[in-house]
């Protein structure tokens, strides 16, 4: 996307750097940082210099490919895929990113695997974007029909939770790709931003992007949302996700749950907007099967906040020893979901769950759930 006029993405290499957007300094910086290895990768993706599910996936796709390179032996190539996709257990992207190099790799005799462990990885990040593109022409037309069936209101009221924009994809986004697409194609959005508590990704980084582009925004605590949907204010909500199972629970960013309930109580429409490979074909009932990333307790009971000139400073909020919980994610049941909107189109889960859209090769693990 463009910043300044000028297109990026938020991955990119040079030779054998990897080049990655510094999340952490956003938005008061907009710099990046380089990556020399497995070490350097995982640190990025633990410490959320990077993050969002299909980003933190191809990022660990380049540590395996950058510890190809060091040493592409088998004890080494498992190493660093254990090493990576311990780094953050919620979003699925990462552990099919890095087992799918991985096993690319090991299928390749050990002499041709530096050379061909960045093609792998590339060949990802540029799937990422075609397939974000399409998830954004979906996602589009949905926010358009919708619109056209409130009778072409003067804005369209879109609210949205923690950034799942093309700062959580190589470009364009998921959910946000819907808005951009929608946007530019004349319907009037304007989105909701709620700020995202704890790491505050809508404040920082939706209110960002959105700006950039130039999509009318505002934005909102995380607990405004129910009385602006009473108020009539939301006519869709769209998220992203960072696992999807089976059946079509969504496990997303915390704070997403909340939302999707209040919008049913308030007939809105609660899209997500994610590609199948967020789907983990082996789960099948989210709240029970998926792990929740539990975070350290200092982001609750401190805020961080950053200077102008990117300096980065925690405000404590609560009293020194308070005990603090932090889980990073949540899930949201398939019945508060009216589409899932992915590459192929948009879904609906049905008793049979999202079994349209899963691939032959998948095992049916789940499937004798149905
Ligand atoms: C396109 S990003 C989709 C999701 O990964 C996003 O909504 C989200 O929850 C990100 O969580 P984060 O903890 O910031 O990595």
């Amino acid at each position: 996307m463009k910043v300044n006029d000028q297109a990026w993405r938020s991955i990119w290499r040079e030779g054998a750097i990897l080049h990655v957007v510094d999340q952490t300094v956003l938005p008061h910086r907009f710099v990046s940082r380089t990556l020399h290895n497995v070490a350097d990768v995982a640190d990025a993706i633990q410490n959320m210099v990077v993050r969002g599910a299909p980003l933190i996936g191809v990022t660990g796709a380049y540590g395996v490919a950058l510890a190809a390179r060091h040493d592409a032996s088998d004890a080494t190539l498992n190493a660093a895929a254990a090493t990576l996709i311990a780094t953050r257990p919620t979003a699925i992207n990462l552990r099919w990113a890095v087992e799918q190099t991985l096993a690319q790799l090991l299928a390749l005799d050990v002499s041709l695997r530096a050379s061909a462990a960045f093609a792998l990885a590339d060949a990802l990040a540029e799937a990422d974007v075609d397939t974000n593109a399409a998830i954004g022409r979906h996602g589009a037309a949905l926010l358009r029909q919708r619109w056209e069936n409130l009778g072409r209101p003067a804005r369209l009221n879109v609210l949205t939770h923690c950034n799942a924009g093309w700062l959580g994809c190589v470009d364009w986004g998921t959910a946000l790709a819907a808005l951009y697409q929608a946007h530019d194609s004349g319907v009037p959005v304007h989105v909701w931003i709620d700020e995202t508590r704890p790491r505050n990704q809508g404040a920082s980084l939706t209110t960002w992007e959105l700006a950039a582009h130039g999509v009318p925004a505002t934005l909102i605590v995380d607990n405004a949302g129910g009385l602006l949907m009473q108020q009539g204010q939301v006519d869709a909500c769209i998220v992203g996700a960072d696992r999807i199972t089976a059946r079509g629970d969504v496990c997303n960013k915390v704070g997403t749950y909340l939302k999707a309930l209040a919008a049913q109580a308030h007939q809105v429409p609660f899209y997500v907007a994610a590609p199948v490979s967020t789907i983990d074909w082996q789960a099948w009932d989210g709240p029970r099967e998926i792990e929740i990333e539990v975070r350290a307790a200092s982001e609750v009971t401190h805020i961080t906040g950053r200077t102008t000139e990117g300096r980065v400073v925690q405000v404590q909020l609560a009293p020194p020893g308070t005990a603090a919980h932090n889980p990073a994610f949540d899930v949201t049941p398939a019945t508060l979901v009216s589409a899932i909107v992915t590459e192929q189109g948009a879904v609906a889960a049905t008793a049979a769950g999202l079994q349209p859209l899963r691939p032959a090769h998948q095992a049916t693990a789940a499937a004798s759930a149905i």
